[in-house]
């Protein structure tokens, strides 16, 4: 019986998601004229968009028509308000979030080869930030905002950490400064997956990218493999592409195990409870559902003079465990009051404000993702179970940061500036009462990952291999944070790219870059300011 398939349309790759890791593999697999490339992408272009384009604009993309926006189920040790942004527009979340960009630390690579993922040691994977094409570069001179400055000499003072001029110049395990960007300073604009990799190459005619456009199922073409997609367009339209070498979902930590488990692929019972024929039972699809939940300190200031890269341009990293091998909090310093999780428990919004957003880094909860309805057009269900690892480390780590945050704020210079903490407020000091308000206001730092893990040949729950094959089945590969078996220490896009550099090396089978100096990336070595210790480290 035929399969349809002499209505497909033919390439070499079909790319699910033209995000963060789509674009960096769409530019290197149409690097070879004879090969032919679709891209089926949800959302619209970029190009020529200034509401995307101009990176300090971020923040206003939250919730519209470029943010699918996915809610959480009940969180009853957490916050079951968060909804968590994703775009729907080509670059992905590189063309939406704040940029941030951080290498990934030696040991967090470390950690994902002891996870199976062998071959992503740092050896092979740091090469790669050569190859990366978007323009990163430290926070400018001219956006650097008084107050972010201040931020920085108090949290230098209170703590004793060292300033560090350029995250990734070293790894470190504490520090206060100036983040490094993807952008330009002249402009204001992103220099997102889409502008530094896509956009130079869009007229290349073996390229085509198939926009506002929605993956919905996979298909077994008529040799077994799970090459075909069926694709709905904007205007309702059907069609299916066909890869014939190989197909690659990039649709992200939510979308790429939500198309996956709708295709018969994922859990068996969990699938089968739904009335999905089962095509390969691969129980990890949707599991290991890892974020870095965040909370807040909010401050009331006077007007602030205006200018910014993107509003949170500064942020610190403390060591609290000195056996730990890298930072174990994190925090972001924004220039505005960032309230939607405030002013829902009660607590005013000031006029002019700052607040503070200690995250957890290495966060030890777990959740999963899982369908709801066999309908493609039924949102999955994301369960991060925040805040509910057995030692207390996330809540910990929380309530340690909003008070490490409130030392911060009360040394001078950054002490100067502010009228007063709005919330949770002055009074609020137990660890119990902080627990409570530091769960109740929490957030996402937006960093979903691990949903398809890679992991080693006889783990039954990983879902990829180290080669990011799926498992199971022939000619599909998972290329974007889903892989991560676990999540890197600082904010993930950098990974992601680096993912997806390598991803198009074991695909076209071209040689990894040369390991050239990778321990320049700790070169100060424990007694440098900037070194693995620094001189300034505190042993808290
Ligand atoms: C608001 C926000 C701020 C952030 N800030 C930072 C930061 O400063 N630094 C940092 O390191 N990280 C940050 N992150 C996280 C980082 O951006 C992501 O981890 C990373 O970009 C994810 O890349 P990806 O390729 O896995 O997925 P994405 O970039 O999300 O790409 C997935 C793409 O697939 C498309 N898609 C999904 N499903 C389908 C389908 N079925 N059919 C067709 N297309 C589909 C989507 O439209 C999207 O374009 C932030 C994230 C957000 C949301």
């Amino acid at each position: 019986m035929s399969d349809g398939s002499g209505h497909d349309e033919p390439y070499d790759y079909v790319i699910v998601g033209g995000g963060t890791a789509g674009c960096v593999l769409a530019a290197r697999l149409t690097e070879d004229p004879g090969c032919r490339v679709c891209v089926v992408e949800g959302g619209p272009s970029d190009v020529g968009d200034e509401r995307v384009m101009k990176l300090r604009n971020w923040i206003n993309l939250l919730g519209t028509e470029y943010d699918y926006g996915y809610t959480t189920v009940e969180q009853p040790r957490g916050n079951s308000h968060i909804v968590h942004s994703r775009a729907r527009v080509l670059g992905g979340c590189s063309s939406h979030n704040t940029l941030i960009s951080f290498l990934p630390f030696p040991q967090d690579l470390r950690e994902w080869v002891r996870h199976g993922a062998e071959g992503w040691d740092p050896g092979t994977v740091l090469p790669y930030r050569a190859r990366l094409q978007n323009t990163i570069r430290p926070v400018a001179e001219k956006d650097r905002n008084p107050i972010a400055h201040d931020f920085v000499t108090a949290a230098v003072d209170a703590l004793d950490v060292p300033v560090v001029d350029d995250f990734n110049e070293h790894p470190f395990t504490e520090g206060a400064g100036f983040f490094s960007l993807a952008y330009d300073p002249a402009t204001g604009n992103r220099s997102s997956a889409s502008v530094a990799y896509l956009h130079p190459v869009l007229t290349r005619p073996n390229l085509t990218l198939k926009l506002e456009s929605w993956a919905y199922r996979l298909l077994r073409a008529q040799d077994g493999r799970l090459a075909r997609v069926r694709v709905r367009a904007a205007d309702g339209t059907d069609c299916t592409v066909r890869a014939e070498r190989e197909l690659l979902l990039c649709a992200g930590a939510v979308d790429t195990p939500r198309l996956l488990m709708l295709s018969g692929i994922g859990p068996a019972g969990h699938l089968r409870e739904l009335g999905i024929d089962v095509l390969t039972d691969l129980p990890g699809v949707g599991e290991n559902l890892l974020d870095h939940p965040e909370s807040v300190i909010v401050w009331e200031t006077g007007p602030l003079p205006p200018n910014t890269a993107m509003d949170s341009d500064a942020g610190l990293f403390v060591r609290r465990d000195a056996r730990e091998s890298g930072p174990d909090l994190m925090i972001h310093f924004y220039q505005v009051p960032f309230t939607a999780n405030t002013e829902r428990l009660g607590y005013p919004t000031p006029p002019y404000g700052v607040c503070m957003t200690p995250n957890v880094p290495k966060s030890r909860s777990r959740g999963r993702i899982w369908l709801r309805s066999p309908d493609p057009d039924v949102e999955p269900a994301l369960d991060f179970r925040y805040f509910t690892d057995p030692e207390g480390h996330d809540e910990r780590t929380v309530v340690e940061g909003l008070r490490i945050a409130r030392e911060v704020a009360a040394t001078g210079p950054l002490r100067d500036w502010l009228v007063r903490e709005v919330a949770p407020g002055p009074g609020l000091t137990t660890e119990e009462d902080l627990s409570e308000y530091g769960r109740r206001a929490s957030h996402t730092v937006y960093h979903p990952a691990g949903t398809c893990r890679m992991g080693a040949d006889d783990d039954s729950t990983a879902v990829v291999d180290p080669q990011l094959r799926l498992r199971g089945e022939r000619g599909v590969r998972v290329v974007d944070a889903s892989v991560f078996p676990t999540l890197p220490t600082v904010n993930p896009m950098v990974t992601v790219l680096l993912t997806a550099e390598r991803a198009a090396d074991l695909i076209t089978g071209r040689a990894a870059p040369e390991p050239g100096d990778v321990r320049a990336h700790g070169r100060n070595g424990p007694n440098g300011r900037h070194g693995p210790h620094g001189t300034r480290g505190t042993e808290r």
